[in-house]
């Protein structure tokens, strides 16, 4: 078979673990730089042209496309279905992922447990606000951040207000959620592919801090993930539309609570705490979807 990887950085762990398990597998593998592909479409038929010639005869795709990319990258891999090249991740389902407002409004409608959210244009009313989403402490979050960046506790009605004028201010657009204490700065990142998780982690924040996020210096360790953890793992990849992906939860009174789900999963922390080749399963996915000619 012959499989793209969409990746700005040949050298990052996950575009090497998946060239690697690829390969391993008899592969023929080629690193594309999503953002050097010049769209081409006309009559004829959608093309994509990268360093020098036209990409053709690829089987499959793996798309790796960072937060600060979304529209370009998903443009190119929307290219690729136009192309009948089979993707791991749907253009559409990468755009849902992308920014936490459409994320939950799409787990929200197939009844999956949520921290309570909300979203206003009308910034002025933040006391309704706050209290429509539990009360003070409420997190605040902007849109499309990644890695814990713009994400943000406010303790009291205070805080919730001085936060939202300053990303107001800055034209930036931000949810408000109900704080879940119980999560204790822990979360769960379940990996999931083709309808299973295939590998899980909690991961714990420092100390004094809420946030669990690996690169705000969290550590991992594996978990058994209970059987409602598992099923809201797999819905909710579902429902967003992705085959691969990577579904944060958090552990409440009232079950597992979904935060987001990221459809460029990152391999390092998953592999390197669980112990897995989850690479290997992306590529077992694709050969069971893909009929090589
Ligand atoms: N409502 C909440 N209640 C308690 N803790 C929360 C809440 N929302 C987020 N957190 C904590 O903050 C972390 C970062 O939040 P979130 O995953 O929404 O942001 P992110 O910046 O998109 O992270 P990622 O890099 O995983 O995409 C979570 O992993 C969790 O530990
Ligand atoms: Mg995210
Ligand atoms: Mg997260």
């Amino acid at each position: 078979m012959k499989i793209g990887v969409l990746s700005r950085n040949e050298n990052l762990y996950s575009t090497r673990r998946l060239v690697e398990a690829a390969e391993e597998r008899g592969h023929e593998v080629k690193v594309i730089d999503h953002l050097k592909c010049n769209i081409e479409i006309e009559q004829s038929g959608p093309r994509l042209y990268y360093d020098g010639s036209y990409l053709e005869e690829f089987d499959a795709v793996i798309p790796r496309i960072g937060a600060s990319v979304t529209f370009y990258g998903t443009a190119v891999v929307r290219q690729f279905e136009m192309m009948n090249v089979f993707t791991v991740a749907g253009s559409r389902g990468i755009i849902h992922s992308r920014d936490k407002l459409r994320c939950l409004q799409v787990l929200s409608k197939e009844g999956i447990g949520l921290p309570k959210t909300v979203f206003t244009n009308y910034s002025k009313d933040v006391k309704h606000v706050v209290k429509s989403a539990g009360g003070a402490p409420v997190v605040l979050k902007l849109l499309e951040g990644t890695q814990g960046l713009g994400v943000v506790l406010a303790e009291n009605q205070n805080a919730a207000q001085s936060v939202l004028e300053a990303f107001n201010g800055l034209k930036a657009r931000v949810i408000v959620q109900e704080f879940i204490h119980e999560a204790k700065g822990a979360d769960i990142r379940a990996f999931v592919v083709d309808g299973q998780v295939v590998g899980a982690m909690k991961r714990q924040g420092k100390e004094g801090e809420f946030r669990s996020n690996l690169h705000r210096g969290g550590s991992s360790v594996v978990i058994e993930l209970t059987p409602e953890e598992k099923a809201t793992a797999i819905l909710a990849s579902k429902a967003v539309g992705l085959a691969v992906a990577g579904v944060d939860m958090l552990q409440s009174e009232r079950g597992p609570l979904v935060l987001e789900v990221n459809s460029s999963p990152g391999l390092q922390g998953i592999e390197k705490t669980t112990g897995l080749d989850i690479a290997g399963n992306i590529i077992e996915y694709i050969e069971r979807n893909v009929v090589t000619k």
